[in-house]
């Protein structure tokens, strides 16, 4: 459904994303994760055409359903409803996607036109339908609400009726529940997982959270600094991750035990202006060796069957072995 390949974005002079490649199929669901700052967030919205002022795509492509779309300026990209219509968009706030101004129903009837649907009473009773599917409580009221007048969890599953509605072949969730109660967190989860099964949607969700990567997606890139470092299957790299990076961050979750340590990866991840020379990770990676600070690793496929951006890739997998 999705093909994007070697994607680099600029903000005027600054690349914060040079190399990013990752792909998902209609029914699969990917999960994009990295700390704060990886590119994550900046990898959506060159994807969906809303990078903003200053912000455009410099080098690769993104493909969708078979057609380029990352020459097409972002006005284009819009219009010919790429964004809304087929692919669906739920932010980390539901403040930012909602417009306070309409009503939930007059939201929903502006998607639900999108499918072709007309009329007043099909449309109502169409968005009352939505509100059914996403468990809201009394539908029929909560289409004469403003966003204000729902609860936080409540937005958030307006937004996703509202994304949904106008049939989208792809979703994409940008970290989806972090504003979220965990309750709530794992009730909106759960309701995202089961319409994408449901509507065999591809679902790219992005999260700095290997919990949500774990029970969301079927495949996972790791991103670091602008790049893709590493992409698998989810129960590959939780079992064996390869990267010394997702390693890092797979080793910096807390344990459950009382008093655990929990291994705190060092730094930060670097900024535009101050990229590292030779692999992006490398003043963070106990892996490292001289070269590591003079050659640029590409993302390749391993041997093993992981895409994997390490010059060391294969001789720490001979070590572990
Ligand atoms: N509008 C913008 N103008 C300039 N730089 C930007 C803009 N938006 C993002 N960036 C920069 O792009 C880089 C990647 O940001 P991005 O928001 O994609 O990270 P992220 O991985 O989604 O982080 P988080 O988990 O905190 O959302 C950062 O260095 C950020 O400062």
């Amino acid at each position: 459904m999705l093909a994007v390949q070697a994607l680099a974005v600029r903000y005027g002079e600054m690349e914060v994303c040079s190399d990013v490649s990752l792909s998902v199929r209609r029914g699969e669901a990917l999960a994009l994760i990295g700390e704060s700052g990886s590119g994550k967030s900046v990898t959506v919205l060159a994807v969906t055409g809303l990078l903003g002022r200053g912000g455009a795509i410099s080098r690769g492509s993104v493909v969708l359903d078979g057609e380029e779309i990352s020459r097409l300026p972002e006005t284009e990209r819009r219009r010919r409803g790429l964004f809304g219509r087929r692919i669906g968009v739920i932010f980390q706030n539901p403040s930012r996607a909602l417009d306070p101004v309409f009503t939930i129903g007059q939201q929903l009837n502006e998607a639900l036109s999108l499918t072709g649907l007309k009329g007043g009473t099909a449309l109502r009773s169409k968005g009352a339908e939505w509100l059914r599917h996403v468990g809201l409580p009394d539908p029929e009221e909560a289409l004469d609400r403003y966003p204000h007048q729902l609860s936080g969890g409540q937005r958030q599953r307006a937004m996703i009726a509202i994304a949904l509605a106008s049939e989208p072949e792809l979703l994409i969730a940008d970290e989806p529940t972090t504003a979220l109660d965990v309750t709530i967190q794992a009730q909106v989860l759960n309701l995202i997982r089961r319409l994408q099964s449901e509507l065999n949607l591809a679902l790219i969700i992005v999260t700095h959270d290997f919990g949500v990567v774990a029970a969301m997606a079927d495949r996972v890139s790791v991103m670091y600094a602008g790049e893709v470092v590493e992409t698998g299957s989810v129960t590959e790299i939780i079992r064996d991750p390869r990267h010394p990076y997702t390693r890092a961050l797979l080793g910096s979750l807390p344990t459950g035990q009382p008093g655990a340590r929990i291994e705190a990866l060092p730094g930060s991840v670097p900024s535009a202006g101050t990229m590292p020379t030779g692999c992006r990770f490398h003043p963070r990676c106990p892996a490292a060796v001289a070269e590591c600070a003079s050659e640029e690793p590409r993302l390749e496929a391993a041997s093993y069957g992981r895409i994997l951006r390490c010059l060391r890739a294969e001789e720490l997998a001979a070590y572990d072995a």
